[in-house]
């Protein structure tokens, strides 16, 4: 019932507080997306990780002192229904001219759901729907940002100027450190659009429009906009790193929505923006990528429980939607974790057994654990992101019975049953994909040697990122849309640099030698390369492809080398692009997808031979 006066002194003062635990919340998280710039200035790789990280526990922590005050001050759990009904409308009231009304509407979900019992979620109390809208938000203050810029050559139909213009928009976002040559990034820029868009005719309402912020993340900064033309919108980023002297370098021209996916992906660490309204940001990014869920792009923006939020209220929509049943997931049963998807609906669900294999040496503690270090951890395009729900309430009737006797059998700690549903206390959501032992099944020979190719790039992308995934097997690996090689089983992943890789010891006797037994002794981290190839090359065609591209992954100085690059400090190159985007590697380029410091060493010997380095690596003749 809609209370008609808002008659309780107290509740007024309850939403206040609510909404200032958001504020703070938000505050916090603009500074510190505000300072990637000045760590991206400085070159400051390790500091940029770690706030990417610590930056995802910033929430929990707000929302976790929000609770504690409301009960302290007023003693919020005791409040009655009406109480809370009030406090509700107060906080819509105090919305109304907020710049991250969305965002402060999760966070009072997020504490009161933590105050009240479940029984109330689905109530007036929470906010099921937004309350206010999002559409139109501004800031009038006179010094504001606007959510984006637009461009417009010197005169209108004319690419007069428009080599000023592209430099203007570069200078516009004043990094504080000196480009190594801007003219010709600018020129590479150029070239690259003449090679997207030939010589098309420029409409009166040409323009660039690019948001006013940059894009952080790891090692580099994007520019994100569009082109503008007549009846057409191209999406475009633009990625501008360090080069080797810590000199700025525009390091590619990514144009159209497949490479706006990649760089957006759910397999990548989550960007550091500075937004005063991110509703308006994510709205821009929509018009570039419009088959990405909304939720998806809050969550690459780094307001992850925003986006959690968004993709249940996305399910529930979907369920009520759609008649097929949830079944046990296709492919080789976990024996961790229990999987199971709905065939309509691109994500799998995944709820960690109660009893594992003799095996399987671990805890609930330790799973959850590894699934955190993902999260927080740079995925590299490599691990897809996972979504943590608690107490989900399923609709039973849409669940196959042979997996309702699954749950019941191996996950009983975490099964409810009420009258017309199933509850899962704890269950993580990721992205469908088609399991590579599925896909390798089922492939041409050009698509096995395509995803054993990925495979190895993926395992080498991992390495890099300080990850050994433990269980190398076909089917803990995926194939996505795009057909990248994503890694999802994280029960068994470690930091390199707490592995220990080593060569299986010479056998000392004959008997040693031909025991199918383990004769030599091994410590818990001591990982032997070798023996790798037995579990993954029985397929002779997989074994020649893999032995041709990837021979190194069984070897034990491969990722001892590795693991020393790390232990000394070095934060390896990620590239969302393919190599022959990159303006100083050509697609024929001899280097293929190796790390840019690698690259650039080459580059450096190539030069000094005849040629000259532009003509040996292919720089782009402009
Ligand atoms: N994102 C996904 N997309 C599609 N299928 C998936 C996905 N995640 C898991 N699966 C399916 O569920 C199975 C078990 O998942 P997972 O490997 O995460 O469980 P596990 O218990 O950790 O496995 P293991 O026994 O290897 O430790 C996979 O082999 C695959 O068939």
């Amino acid at each position: 019932m809609f209370p008609r006066a808002l008659d309780d002194t107290r509740a007024f003062d309850i939403a206040r507080t609510l909404l200032d635990g958001f504020n703070l919340h938000y505050r916090l998280f603009r500074e510190t997306s505000a300072a990637a710039k000045q760590r991206f200035e400085a070159g400051d790789w390790h500091g940029q990780q770690k706030a990417q990280a610590l930056r995802i526990e910033f929430y929990d922590k707000r929302v976790d002192e929000a609770a504690e005050r409301l009960e302290h001050e007023f003693g919020a759990s005791q409040l009655s229904k009406d109480t809370w009904q009030q406090v509700k409308l107060h906080y819509i009231g105090l919305l109304t001219d907020h710049h991250q009304p969305e965002l402060a509407e999760t966070f009072f979900n997020s504490v009161t759901t933590k105050i009240l019992h479940r029984s109330y979620f689905r109530n007036d109390f929470i906010f099921v729907r937004p309350a206010v809208s999002t559409e139109y938000i501004e800031n009038d203050e006179p010094a504001a940002a606007p959510t984006y810029r637009a461009y417009y050559p010197s005169r209108p139909g004319s690419t007069d100027g428009l080599r000023e213009m592209l430099l203007r928009i570069v200078d516009n976002y004043q990094l504080q450190r000196e480009f190594e040559d801007l003219g010709r990034d600018v020129d590479y820029l150029m070239n690259a659009l003449r090679g997207r868009f030939g010589e098309i005719r420029l409409r009166a309402n040409f323009q660039i429009q690019v948001l006013s912020s940059l894009f952080f993340r790891n090692k580099g900064a994007y520019i994100v906009g569009k082109v503008i033309n007549g009846f057409t919108e191209t999406p475009f980023a633009l990625p501008v790193l360090h080069n080797r002297h810590h000199r700025l370098v525009i390091d590619a021209a990514l144009f159209g929505e497949d490479d706006l996916l990649m760089l957006f992906s759910f397999a990548r660490a989550y960007f550091m923006v500075e937004m005063e309204i991110p509703s308006a940001y994510v709205q821009f990014l929509r018009s570039l990528m419009p088959r990405k869920p909304r939720a998806e792009l809050y969550n690459a923006l780094g307001l992850q429980k925003h986006g959690k939020n968004l993709f249940y209220r996305d399910f529930l929509y979907h369920l009520r939607h759609s008649s097929d049943k949830f079944r046990i997931a296709p492919g080789i049963k976990g024996m961790v974790m229990l999987v199971f998807d709905l065939p309509s609906f691109p994500f799998v669900f995944k709820v960690i057994k109660d009893f594992y294999p003799p095996q399987k040496d671990t805890t609930r503690e330790q799973i959850q654990s590894k699934y955190l270090l993902v999260k927080t951890h740079d995925r590299v395009g490599r691990m897809a992101d996972t979504l943590e729900y608690s107490n989900v309430a399923f609709p039973r009737h849409r669940f196959e019975d042979e997996l309702v006797a699954e749950l019941k059998h191996f996950c009983p700690s975490l099964i409810e049953e009420d009258a017309s549903n199933l509850v899962i206390r704890h269950v993580y959501i990721e992205r469908r994909m088609i399991p590579l032992n599925i896909y390798l099944q089922e492939a041409t020979p050009e698509q096995l040697e395509h995803a054993v190719i990925e495979y190895g790039n993926a395992i080498k992308d991992l390495v890099r990122a300080n990850i050994f995934p433990g269980d190398m097997l076909w089917k803990n690996f995926g194939v996505t849309r795009h057909g990248k090689v994503v890694f999802y089983d994280y029960d068994e992943i470690e930091y390199l640099t707490d592995c220990n890789f080593r060569k299986v010891p010479q056998a000392r006797t004959e008997e040693d030698e031909m025991s199918g037994e383990v004769w030599y002794t091994v410590g818990p981290r001591d990982v032997f390369p070798e023996t790798f190839g037995p579990f993954l090359l029985g397929n002779p065609q997989v074994r020649e492809v893999f032995m041709k591209h990837h021979a190194d992954l069984l070897d034990a100085e491969f990722w001892q080398g590795h693991k020393e690059r790390i232990g000394a400090g070095h934060v390896h190159d990620v590239f969302p692009y393919e190599p022959h985007k990159r303006f100083r590697l050509h697609s024929y380029s001899p280097f293929g997808s190796i790390l840019e410091s690698e690259a650039l060493a080459m580059l450096d010997a190539a030069a000094h031979s005849p040629g000259g380095a532009a003509q040996a690596a292919g720089f782009n003749p402009i």
